[in-house]
């Protein structure tokens, strides 16, 4: 199954994610204020444009189950996704509105600019490619910290490690489980070079998953910061 060599080859990366400070720090309970600061600001502008992404992606679809897949997901991110942002703030004790005026770091910027990357190529299969290493990872984590029972009463990160862990619990199959079915599907009908590409993809995206933790962590910005903030006001 491609999924199966997908999942098998982006192991080390799962790996180091799971180990990541930041991942660490959610399960203990600590995590640097700034680091979690930084990491909201970045998300916020991330997943704004993984919305305008996920709503490209949908002029490429005919099928309607599939069109509304796209579209709960752009009700979730824009309605549920800025649950565990609030967390974060509450434990970091800033306001969110605060924090959604930033400008993308390189890592987001690289991140954003795969992602169009993918839906320039104009195929489904490496646009949900791309798009997997998303929910796989965050419910990886979740699954993993919940076994390790780090969601207890005394984790002010206890809702969002819930969150992540319930987020695609409405049915039996996870999210990403129906994600990863779905390149299944699409995978079956590809040629071994657009395969090769959609993996491409998705262990980049993964690898892009671990550089957001660690640039939050170690708040790594653009060199010249100044000088861009300086020419949004000229
Ligand atoms: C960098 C980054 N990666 C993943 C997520 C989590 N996430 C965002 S959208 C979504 C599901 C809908 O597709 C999930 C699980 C995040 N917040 N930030």
């Amino acid at each position: 199954m491609f999924s199966e060599e997908l999942r098998t080859q982006a192991a080390p990366i799962m790996t180091a994610i799971h180990d990541h400070a930041f991942v660490r720090g959610i399960a203990d309970g600590y995590v640097p204020r700034e680091a979690l600061i930084f990491y909201v600001e970045q998300d916020f502008q991330y997943l704004s444009e993984f919305i305008k992404i996920y709503a490209n992606a949908i002029t490429k679809l005919t099928d309607r189950n599939e069109m509304k897949f796209f579209a709960d997901s752009i009700d979730f991110i824009l309605n549920s996704e800025i649950h565990p942002h609030h967390v974060f703030c509450e434990v970091a004790g800033v306001e969110y509105e605060r924090l959604q005026h930033a400008t993308p770091t390189p890592k987001a910027y690289l991140y954003e600019s795969h992602m169009y990357r993918a839906a320039d190529t104009g195929s489904l299969l490496n646009i949900l490619a791309a798009f997997q290493a998303c929910p796989w990872t965050y419910n990886e984590i979740a699954k993993k910290q919940v076994r390790e029972k780090a969601n207890t009463n005394d984790n002010p990160f206890k809702s969002w490690i819930d969150f992540y862990d319930n987020a695609d619990d409405d049915s039996e199959v996870s999210l990403s489980d129906k994600i990863f079915e779905w390149i299944d599907r699409l995978a079956e009908n590809a040629t071994t070079q657009q395969r090769q590409q959609a993996k491409q993809f998705f262990l980049k995206s993964c690898e892009l998953e671990w550089q957001f933790w660690e640039q939050a962590y170690h708040q790594e910005d653009w060199r010249f910061k100044d000088v861009l903030n300086q020419a949004n006001t000229l």
